[in-house]
């Protein structure tokens, strides 16, 4: 528990804040980074959540020391940390494929971080030994440490790959969907596990996923990535509740994807009206709306300002059930959710002719093109 305490403290007077400024990353013709900036807090677990190819693994290789900007800073407190060389970064890296050498045991494994640093900064043999026992028992797997890796499960595996990579004392832990090739069970375990681990060390952990799901879980903040750039960055609450881009909109979570239509200073959409146009301007236009399935208001007797809908299907999911009713207004199905006992104590059945509306809208306005102007994103509370 010293060991902690003195880790901790290391830490605390790092403060290591980084800041990431104007990044770009070509290859050829394609920017797989495309000015990013960002700032990662002492401390922080920050997710990289995208899509394939929005550019998470090459901003975590830069990271690294893997590889470098075309342009652009990365600087560690007042430090340029790209003319600083990888081995000399202080970063631990774990990727998905665990990379772990299958000649070696569990222990020479973990220990391989600590014997090909430089011989100036290299333990001795001892000093090695003794930290990578406290390792395996950190990571649980003490009483693994003489098997070989082939011999273990990937879930063990990628702890073992862990704690490789917490033996070099990182300051930064660089972690690239390193549960992704798990299955769900211990996956979810697993990320929780890792979770407790990052608190207690006092570390500052930067992760990359396509897992919305493990993102939202595990980070404090969780920047939203899309063809080289940032699109929102913010803690996991920010991001479902406030997506600030029509990306994000349709990324996280599920939507409703509706038209609106903009005409003499009224918003609506399937000839209902929502609101008033909150876009001053062009007289008419149209817009875009999404609405997520739990803020769509259901009513077995429509009133008037409801879109008229018929029950298609009931999916249940365990507590939760997923409607999906057609509006023949908005040409369109609309999924909406509600509890299954609700489901059940009002005798839902596909087929019912039903009321809908939605509570909360979050819109953009289109231009003549079609493009959605994202800074000019509204949100709407329809009665
Ligand atoms: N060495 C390279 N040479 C050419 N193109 C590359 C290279 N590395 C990455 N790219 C391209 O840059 C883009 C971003 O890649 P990157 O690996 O950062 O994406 P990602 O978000 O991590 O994707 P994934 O989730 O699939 O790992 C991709 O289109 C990829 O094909």
């Amino acid at each position: 528990m010293n060991w902690l305490r003195t880790r901790r403290a290391a830490i605390e007077k790092q403060r290591m804040t980084l800041e990431l400024s104007h990044l770009h990353r070509r290859y050829g013709g394609f920017a797989a980074l495309d000015d990013v900036s960002l700032r990662i807090e002492p401390g922080e677990f920050l997710a990289l959540l995208g899509p394939s190819g929005s550019g998470k693994t090459t901003l975590l290789r830069i990271l690294a020391g893997l590889d470098y900007p075309d342009s652009g800073s990365v600087r560690q407190n007042e430090r340029d940390l790209l003319a600083v060389d990888a081995r000399e970064r202080k970063v631990g890296l774990v990727f998905q494929h665990y990379a772990l050498f299958r000649h070696l045991t569990v222990s020479e494994n973990v220990a391989f971080g600590l014997r090909i640093r430089p011989r100036k900064s290299r333990p001795g043999r001892a000093e090695i030994n003794e930290r990578v026992q406290r390792l395996l028992e950190r990571v649980q797997l003490e009483d693994m440490a003489r098997r070989y890796t082939s011999q273990l499960s990937g879930g063990q595996r990628q702890r073992v790959a862990l704690a490789r990579a917490l033996a070099v004392e990182p300051d930064l832990l660089l972690l690239d969907e390193p549960f992704g090739a798990l299955d769900a069970q211990v996956r979810v375990a697993l990320r929780r596990w890792l979770r407790n681990l990052h608190e207690e060390l006092g570390l500052t952990s930067v992760f990359v996923t396509h897992d919305q799901e493990e993102a939202l879980e595990l980070a404090d903040r969780v920047a939203v990535m899309n063809r080289g750039r940032i699109e929102q960055i913010g803690t996991p609450e920010a991001i479902y509740q406030q997506p600030a881009t029509p990306f994000v909109c349709e990324f996280i979570g599920r939507t409703n994807r509706i038209p609106l239509q903009r005409a003499n200073g009224v918003l609506s959409g399937g000839q209902r009206p929502l609101g008033t146009d909150p876009w001053p301007g062009n007289a008419v236009g149209s817009a875009i709306g999404y609405v997520r399935p739990e803020h769509l208001l259901v009513s077995s007797t429509p009133s008037p300002g409801d879109w008229a809908a018929q029950l298609r299907h009931v999916y249940l999911a365990g507590g939760l059930a997923h409607l999906e009713l057609d509006v023949p207004a908005l040409g369109q199905v609309l999924e909406a959710d509600m509890s299954s006992a609700e489901v059940a104590e009002r005798g839902l059945q596909p087929g019912q002719s039903l009321g809908v509306r939605p509570r909360l809208i979050t819109a953009f306005p289109l231009d003549a093109q079609g493009e959605a102007d994202a800074a000019a994103r509204h949100v709407l509370h329809p009665g």
